[in-house]
């Protein structure tokens, strides 16, 4: 099968296209489609169009100056720091060769961010910076200084070295992958940080490939100068007209086991006298040509769509399509995400069966269909009913919904997934419960708790400790917050607002499960919608919250308020949690600092002092994760805002510090 291609777009959209995603890959860091994508974007657009002015607006100089972050320290390059250009066959390859004489160096492209360090009189690093766009970077010197195995002096003088900063691949596995789409993303941010100690964290490394301020015959002897500074260098080989597909096929086939992304191989002129006389555009060096990987993207046709019962039991489309191979490996079903995306994908005319569409592995790993290239004739039905239980479906936003049925598989095991996820009973994951629906040994909540040690061994990969773990943790529940067994009934909108309201104003879940709707619906933030689910849903459930109180002892939230604590530093205080903590619950830790005198707002607000998380997320925060929460944090900071972020141990010594005094 062929090569993505944006064909069916008309010049304008084209441009327009390119335009768009260029903005997105060098002034968002967020790039929304593969780079072999772009790359044949830019391509078509070349061929159809070799006089648009937008071809030469590519990269990041093209990306407007806003590049470069004004709040930054500049630095400009000279000469400009270039692109390179682009081949995707040989014949273009072997084009570029014979336009000079004696033979090429050829190296892996490394897919990471370009940079460049000066040296000073004494050989001393004294300024890095990025490629910004080509002509100004970004300083960046102290983060560069973190980067391991970079020589900080060198026997040279005034030199300036210029090379790519990247992130091993190891590096990434080990640390970042569950968390970022991309190492060259990372490698971007993590050059960018504001404390360059934090820098460090992400292993760095940097390949060196140019050097200025001295002089060379050719690339090879300036290789070799590189090397001998102390600087890490890609493999390079020194090849004839002959040999220069072969290299690629070489470097391709073992692009996997570099240890760093590559995304193609790149070709130089070995004669610096050459590379000298061809010069180079605007846009990059003609005496220097990248020729790219294909094959994470390829094009299929889409056959058949199927629907699963998700989780959530929203029922959502599967694409089966064609088998293409994608980075090596055959893929024929591909997720359509959801009722809305699936119809997005189709444009207009709705998603068609028989439609030629582009298939991409986004980062290498899950396939995605990224678009349509040419609508199919056949619409794709959309179920009248739950393909387990046969529950008519219906829309609802963005997802298509079923009342399932009691006998509806897929929703019971959903129904005992919330369950165990409510009252925290770890260690039942999706595979252990579907095994344990299927056995018949849990088919609703109740069982759970009848469920014995001999049963779960019984299971596949169930060992003795294991199960008696599993089932230690379902006894230490026999006494559970009347608001987490609320919640874990799954009652539509009786959520966590809801729960927390009904266990603060009842004392019984005799009074709960009798009360009336049009009373409640007064009840501040309630109003009728909700106060109906609730009542309704309560009555509808009977039956299952009469046999689980046959098993637990309800905990209703005690009225005495607690002793407050004088003089604690939290006291006067604005402290949010996020995520969870080892020792309490986030309530259990708002009332702590409210009795402190502090208080608790539900969002990151300007004026917040504390935001506390668990330590492990800590230790993450550290390395560079950042969660929505933390970034609003580190942004109203930087305008002045003074919010500590806490890991736990540190949250308690603050809470125990007033018990101190
Ligand atoms: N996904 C998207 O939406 C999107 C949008 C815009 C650009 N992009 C991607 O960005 C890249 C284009 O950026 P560009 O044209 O400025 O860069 P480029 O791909 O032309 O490459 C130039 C860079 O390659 C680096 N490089 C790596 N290894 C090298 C080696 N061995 N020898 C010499 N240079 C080496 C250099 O540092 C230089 O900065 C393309 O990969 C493109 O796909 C993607
Ligand atoms: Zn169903």
């Amino acid at each position: 099968m062929s090569a993505p291609t944006w064909e069916d777009l008309s010049i304008d959209e084209l441009e327009e296209h390119v335009r768009y995603h260029n903005r997105k890959y060098w002034v968002d860091d967020a790039p929304e489609i593969p780079d072999e994508s772009f790359d044949r974007l830019v391509e078509t657009l070349k061929r159809r169009a070799p006089e648009s002015a937008v071809l030469s607006q590519i990269g990041p100089a093209g990306a407007d100056v806003d590049v470069v972050d004004p709040q930054a320290e500049k630095l400009a390059h000279s000469p400009a720091m270039l692109s390179l250009d682009k081949a995707y066959d040989e014949e273009t390859l072997l084009k570029w060769y014979d336009k000079f004489e004696g033979g090429v160096v050829v190296t892996p492209k490394v897919d990471g961010v370009a940079g460049c360090l000066r040296y000073d009189a004494r050989g001393h690093l004294h300024v890095a910076a990025t490629r910004g766009t080509g002509a100004i970077g970004e300083v960046i010197t102290e983060q560069v200084r973190r980067i391991k195995g970079l020589p900080l002096q060198v026997e040279a003088t005034g030199i300036e070295v210029r090379g790519e900063a990247y992130m091993p691949v190891a590096v990434f596995e080990r640390k970042f992958k569950h968390e970022y789409a991309s190492p060259r993303n990372l490698t971007a941010g993590a050059l960018k940080l504001k404390d360059p100690d934090k820098t460090a964290d992400y292993e760095i490394r940097f390949f060196a490939f140019d050097l200025l301020g001295e002089d060379f015959d050719t690339e090879s002897q300036k290789m070799a100068r590189l090397e001998a500074l102390g600087f890490e260098i890609p493999e390079h080989h020194r090849v004839e007209r002959d040999q220069i597909q072969a290299t690629y096929d070489d470097i391709a086939a073992r692009r996997s086991q570099l240890g760093y992304e590559t995304d193609g191989v790149v070709y130089k002129a070995e004669r610096i006298g050459e590379q000298e006389r061809l010069g180079h555009t605007a846009h990059h060096p003609r005496w220097a040509i990248a020729y790219k990987f294909q094959g994470d993207a390829g094009e299929s046709v889409l056959r058949e769509v199927v629907w699963n019962v998700s989780r959530t039991g929203a029922i959502n489309p599967v694409g089966i399509v064609d088998p293409v191979v994608l980075s090596g490996a055959t893929v024929t079903r591909v997720s359509l995400h959801n009722l809305a995306i699936m119809e997005h994908l189709g444009g207009e005319a709705g998603l068609r069966l028989g439609s030629r569409v582009l298939m991409m592995r986004r980062g290498g790993v899950i396939p995605n269909m990224e678009r349509v290239l040419e609508a199919g004739d056949t619409p794709v039905e959309i179920p009248a009913a739950c393909p387990e239980c046969g529950a008519p479906t219906e829309r609802q936003n963005d997802v298509l919904m079923a009342d399932h049925k009691d006998n509806c598989r897929a929703a019971k095991i959903r129904q005992i997934e919330h369950f165990v996820s409510r009252l925290e009973i770890k260690g039942f994951g999706p595979k252990l419960l579907e095994q344990l629906y299927d056995a018949e040994l849990v088919t609703t909540p109740v069982d759970l708790f009848t469920l014995s040690v001999s049963e779960l061994m019984g299971l596949e990969r169930v060992g003795e400790i294991l199960a008696e773990k599993l089932i230690d943790r379902i006894q230490g529940r026999r006494e559970v917050a009347v608001d987490k067994f609320l919640q874990a009934l799954g009652i539509h909108e009786l959520g966590k607002h809801v729960s927390a309201i009904l266990a603060e104003r009842y004392d019984s879940l005799e009074a709960i499960r009798s009360i009336d709707a049009e009373a409640f619906a007064e009840v501040h933030t309630i109003g009728e919608v909700i106060a109906r689910s609730v009542t309704e849903g309560l009555k509808e459930q009977a039956e299952l919250i009469d046999a689980l109180l046959e098993h637990l002892t309800l905990v209703f939230p005690s009225p005495a308020e607690e002793p407050r604590v004088e003089g604690s530093p939290l006291a006067g205080k604005r402290v949010l949690f996020t995520g969870a903590m080892e020792a309490m619950t986030r309530k259990d830790a708002q009332r702590e600092v409210e009795a402190r005198g502090g208080q608790c707002p539900s969002s990151v607000v300007k004026d917040l002092d504390y935001l506390v998380m668990g330590d492990a997320d800590m230790e993450r925060f550290e390395q560079g994760w950042r969660s929505s929460k933390l970034k609003k944090a580190e942004a109203i900071n930087a305008q002045g805002g003074a919010i500590t972020i806490l890991g736990e141990s540190g949250f308690l010594k603050l809470l125990n510090d007033g018990a101190d005094q």
